[in-house]
């Protein structure tokens, strides 16, 4: 059998759908240097022409016309013209029934997920207006009306009959309505838009910062390093002040926390760690450097580590990471493949932006692969302890005392992964940010209500643009969904076309080596092929200024996440295969060995 490549874009980004209001009238005058060799921080200038392409703070494309019941912001109606079916109610009558955790048959370790939220953060950014009142739920909830604040709108009401949320008598969810551009951002892109206040590109900005003021606040202008605080003899992140900080604050249990490019990192524990080791990885990098190239100013030392932990990002993504989450196959056959002796071509007229519905809708599919519980696992393959994922939310503590940040890198290494089922774990359902101000959330509510806050269109519609057969009624479900949900849908929606395209997502089964379902599959794959072939930094691009050499780009492409927890911790050994668990990848690497890849003698000059 031979495929035919097939680009797997879906949208050019020319027409109504490209925010040209945005461009054309409200977005700032940016000046290039012509030949700059490094990225810019925000990611403006990487394509000449259109020098905001890509940047940070600039709206999210749509595939799609935008779905609002005004055309212009409030959430869509159904066809039978009924509100829409309750998110919580959704959830409790088709997936919470099933949120037991069962293991990932492919021996995927929890580095998938993780790495996937590291990769996302450096990607997107769809912020929630925190302007108005401090809180959004009353308890008792009150009807929404014309006096309720427009960040408020969209509350996620508890039914009083909740199986699980009744007994702390809860009922409503905090959730705002994300920032949009003619909000917040003075442009009067109508329908409202979504803002991206994070780099398109795979730059890792999510540990230098988006934006120029926070890069410049983490760096030590210092030997090309970051600033780090030394607690017990290790580097961390640099702390935050104690207090009025974005995720840590509103706790006053809270003993440690942290600063880093992208204001997420404390959020959960792995999350914190991945951030501590790729900003180890960087001083790492730029002391390298600095002994090759003593003559090296600061700023040059800062932007080649930059620069190498950004390639080495992108390549963890489209060679380790991608397969395993859209499949190998599909990998090949839509161009997204990264290969060891061929170089990425860029496409200058490729838009590099996000879409409303990756990150309002398909690429939140893998949020059904958090786990519940993190193992510290110790030197000797001992499980020391076991805690429950939502109970250390915006807490890093624990990673400041020895050894426990070793035992829980070793633990999600050695953990088999939650199996990509159609449903979230229990406690991401139910007890996201317990003990914080804003009290527990639903993640998979608010996956839901975000959708519809910021216009994504329903499943129907989105199953069609990927160029699968058009769907007219539930019956026409039934060729791929099971009869149980396809009737717990029509309980719940008025018309086939109401249906929520994470709803309809989530359902859908798996490809065949990936791991998420068709529709999900052909969203995601539209993003990343922009922001890889529309990058011209990108980093096995040639002839291009500040092109890596072949040698360069030889070593870089033989690295893997392996090599950063080798570098950064003191485990002694990694699977081979990093996203799969050590017991069944086929090699164990010992860490010696791995690093003796890390030679950057190309890089001397
Ligand atoms: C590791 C644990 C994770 C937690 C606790 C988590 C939690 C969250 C939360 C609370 C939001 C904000 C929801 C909203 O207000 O709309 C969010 C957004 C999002 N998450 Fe996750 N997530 C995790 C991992 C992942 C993974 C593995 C992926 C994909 C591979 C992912 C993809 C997304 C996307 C695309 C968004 C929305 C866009 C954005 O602001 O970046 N997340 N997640
Ligand atoms: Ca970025």
């Amino acid at each position: 059998l031979v495929f035919r490549k097939r680009s797997p874009v879906i949208y050019n980004g020319d027409g109504p759908r490209s925010n040209s209001i945005y461009y054309d009238k409200c977005a700032p005058k940016v000046s290039c240097k012509r030949n700059a060799i490094y990225r810019t921080i925000n990611g403006q200038c990487n394509n000449s022409k259109n020098p905001l392409w890509g940047a940070a703070e600039t709206p999210y494309i749509r595939l799609s016309e935008a779905v609002y019941n005004d055309g212009v912001y409030e959430v869509r109606k159904q066809e039978n013209g009924s509100r829409l079916p309750r998110p919580r109610g959704i959830q409790l009558d088709l997936f919470l029934r099933r949120s037991f955790d069962s293991r990932d048959q492919y021996h995927n370790n929890y580095h998938l997920s993780q790495f996937g939220q590291w990769a996302n953060h450096d990607i997107s950014l769809m912020n929630p207006d925190t302007t108005g009142p401090e809180l959004c739920c009353h308890n008792p909830i009150q009807p929404i009306n014309s006096n309720t604040p427009y960040q408020c709108q969209l509350v996620i009401e508890v039914p009083t009959n909740d199986p699980v949320l009744e007994s702390y008598g809860q009922t409503c969810m905090e959730f705002r309505r994300a920032m949009t551009a003619a909000n917040n951002f003075n442009c009067p892109v109508i329908p409202q838009t979504p803002m991206n206040q994070a780099t398109s590109f795979i730059d890792a900005s999510q540990l230098y910062g988006h934006t120029v003021d926070t890069a410049a606040s983490i760096r030590t202008f210092n030997g090309g390093r970051l600033k780090t605080d030394i607690i017990n003899g290790h580097q961390f992140c640099p702390q935050k002040r104690r207090y009025r900080s974005l995720l840590c604050d509103e706790r006053n249990d809270v003993g440690v926390c942290f600063e880093a490019g992208d204001p997420r990192l404390n959020q959960n524990l792995g999350l914190t760690a991945y951030t501590t080791m790729f900003t180890r990885f960087h001083n790492i990098i730029a002391d390298k450097l600095r002994k090759l190239n003593p003559q090296w100013p600061d700023v040059k030392l800062y932007q080649e580590a930059r620069k190498f932990v950004g390639a080495l990002n992108q390549k963890i993504v489209y060679a380790d990471y991608l397969p395993i989450l859209l499949g190998k196959s599909f990998i090949k056959r839509s161009g997204l493949e990264l290969r060891k002796n061929r170089r990425t071509i860029y496409n200058p007229s490729l838009m590099p932006q996000l879409t409303t519905e990756f990150a309002g809708g398909a690429f939140r599919v893998p949020h059904n692969t958090l786990p519940s519980f993190y193992n510290y696992i110790d030197k000797n393959y001992e499980i020391v302890d076991s805690v429950k994922f939502v109970d250390w939310m915006s807490k890093p503590d624990p990673l400041v005392k020895e050894p426990n940040f070793e035992d829980l890198v070793r633990g999600m290494t050695i953990t088999t992964g939650r199996m990509f089922t159609p449903s979230f774990n229990f406690y991401i359902s139910n007890f996201m940010f317990r003990s914080h101000l804003t009290g527990n959330q639903d993640l998979l509510s608010v996956d839901i209500q975000r959708g519809r806050d910021v216009g994504v269109p329903p499943y129907t519609t989105i199953r069609k643009l990927c160029g699968f057969k058009e769907i007219a009624s539930f019956e026409d479900l039934t060729e791929f969904l099971s009869i149980e949900d396809v009737g717990a849908l029509k309980a719940l929606y008025s018309s086939v076309d109401d249906i929520d395209l994470l709803v309809g997502a989530l359902l859908e089964s798996p490809v065949d080596d990936g791991t998420v379902g068709p529709t999900a599959q052909c969203i995601i794959a539209d993003v990343f092929y922009r922001i890889r072939f529309g990058d011209r930094f990108f980093f096995d691009v040639q002839n291009q200024w500040g092109s890596y050499s072949q040698e360069q780009v030889r070593i870089l492409k033989n690295l893997d996440l392996g090599h950063v927890l080798c570098a950064t911790t003191e485990l002694e050994e990694v699977p081979k295969y990093i996203f799969k668990t050590t017991r069944f990848s086929s090699t164990i690497i010992k860490c010696k060995r791995h690093l003796q890849d890390l030679d950057l003698s190309a890089w001397e000059n």
